[in-house]
């Protein structure tokens, strides 16, 4: 089975979320399950410099007014199709915003680009590469659904996965007349929303299947809380639509041979993760070792849920914690830990960008991580944390609900608890879930047994792989050839 996964990043080549993980994660993790998975991206400056010995397999002379070449390489470990198409995509910034933090007006062009390469590979632009199945990945990809449904090939099979609701690439209705689409396409069946464009609707819309990152997100999309607006259109295709679990990738992440790690450790070898904590407690210039450190990986954002923790950070230095953040996102929850990390010298310290060995090294040195989201397709830090012994401390939502079992009596007495989960989504219930996790902690038996179960825990991508190698089967009604058990 040929698949063609369609993703604005994907790790190592470039990355600003989890999207980026789970795009680079995937085909990996399909392999074994007799799936071919090559992966479309555009040529940011990243991609491009990452690029060595690619093969030009298309040139194009008007991709939406402007020269393009496919390049076909293999990096990384990843085969992908880059579009290397400098007007659109050779720019500073992260891929959806400039330096100065606007988003870049005609993203509306450089993604519907993206998604009309991919429908127009689907459909045999470059002789000889014929993919089975295009998989297309959150807003950025999802006119191509609709490329395809409003095309001559309308059989190719698409499916969709909603990384993020609430980003549904929306634009002006303007836009529309030079999407390359027919008339038809502008419906409540094509890619009209409010009265404009949607790419991510189009894409739920016109998609064989559509997919969320992990069960529980799958059920909460379909009610008006947390469905943002989609949930009716979810509700009518109910059949066709389920969640998959994200996994991690168990090489990337792996506290045993990490380098960006000061000390490697097993879940036999834990008492060694001390210097690690003993390293980020110096990067972030925080007082000694002793008592729990919480830690943030995050974009600080309020999906994350993290003007809740800035509301008790006061208790969580008096309960006697300390907190370092690695995170950027809004500027007001910036300035909010600048300001905690001012009035709580060494208690509290914020590093303010994006750093991934960095990132690394807290998931492997904190005893804790903080993810108090509001909503949370899947989250792949709290599965970071487990494979760490970083404990993950959530709220009971979305996968962070269906992977973090909560330290509640009945669970510690079953020996299966292996975090702290906690609801509702308040202030209050998470300065709770923080005093209790500095209970665990204090006795520390049970605290290094929450963290090694954590660490047995199965976050790999081998049932989740199965899962999408199942789907794509059964969308296309050609046989997985896969012999592993499942
Ligand atoms: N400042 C920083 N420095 C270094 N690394 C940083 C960082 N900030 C974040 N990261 C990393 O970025 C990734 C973020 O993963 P999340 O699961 O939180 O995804 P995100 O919300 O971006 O994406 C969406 O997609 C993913 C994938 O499906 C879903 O899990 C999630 O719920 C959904 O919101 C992790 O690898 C994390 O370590």
């Amino acid at each position: 089975m040929e698949v063609l996964s369609v993703a604005s990043e994907v790790y190592p080549l470039i990355k600003t979320g989890g999207l980026a993980d789970v795009a680079g994660a995937l085909p990996g993790a399909l392999t074994s399950h007799s799936v071919s998975m090559r992966t479309l991206i555009p040529g940011y400056p990243s991609v491009m410099e990452k690029l060595s010995g690619g093969r030009v397999v298309k040139e194009l002379d008007d991709l939406f007014g402007v020269p393009a070449k496919l390049i076909a390489a293999r990096v990384e470990g990843l085969d992908v199709i880059v579009i290397d198409a400098p007007v659109l995509y050779d720019r500073p910034g992260n891929p959806y915003v400039s330096p100065d933090g606007w988003d870049w007006p005609d993203n509306w062009k450089r993604f519907a680009a993206l998604g009309w390469v991919a429908a127009e590979l689907a459909m045999g632009l470059v002789e000889g590469y014929r993919p089975q199945v295009l998989h297309c990945h959150d807003w950025q990809a999802g006119l191509a659904p609709a490329y395809i449904k409003f095309s001559a090939s309308p059989d190719i099979k698409t499916v969709m996965t909603i990384h993020n609701i609430a980003f549904k690439g929306f634009f002006s209705a303007d836009i529309f007349g030079q999407l390359r689409l027919p008339p038809e396409a502008f419906g409540v069946g094509g890619v009209e929303y409010y009265g404009g464009v949607s790419f991510l609707k189009s894409g739920m819309e016109c998609a064989d299947y559509v997919t969320t990152v992990s069960p529980n997100y799958a059920d909460e999309i379909r009610t008006p809380q947390f469905g943002m607006g989609l949930e009716g259109l979810l509700n009518g295709r109910a059949e066709t639509v389920s969640g998959i679990l994200n996994g991690i990738d168990l090489t990337a992440w792996d506290p045993t041979t990490d380098k960006a790690l000061a000390q490697n450790f097993s879940a036999n070898t834990i008492n060694l993760r001390q210097a690690n904590k003993q390293a980020v407690v110096e990067k972030f210039g925080l007082d000694g070792v002793d008592g729990p450190l919480f830690c943030v990986v995050s974009r600080l954002t309020d999906q994350k849920g993290m003007d809740l923790l800035l509301q008790v950070v006061d208790g969580l230095v008096d309960l006697g914690g300390r907190l370092a953040v690695l995170g950027s996102g809004e500027g007001y929850l910036e300035d909010g830990f600048r300001h905690q990390s001012a009035l709580h010298p060494g208690k509290v310290s914020i590093f303010n960008g994006y750093d991934e060995d960095l990132s690394h090294l807290m998931q492997g040195g904190a005893d804790a991580i903080v993810i108090p989201s509001r909503f949370e397709p899947c989250g792949l830090t709290q599965l970071y944390g487990l494979r760490y012994g970083c404990v993950p401390v959530v709220s009971r939502i979305g996968g962070l609900a269906d992977t973090v079992i909560d330290a509640n009596p009945a669970a510690l007495a079953a020996e299966v608890a292996t975090g702290v989960v906690f609801d509702p989504n308040s202030a209050q219930a998470l300065y709770d879930a923080i005093r209790k996790t500095v209970s665990l902690y204090g006795d520390s038996k049970i605290w290094k047994k929450i963290q090694r179960r954590g660490m047995k825990a199965d976050v790999s991508w081998e049932t989740s792989a199965a899962r999408y190698a199942d789907l794509y089967a059964s969308i296309t009604g050609l046989k997985n050839n896969d012999d592993s058990d499942h």
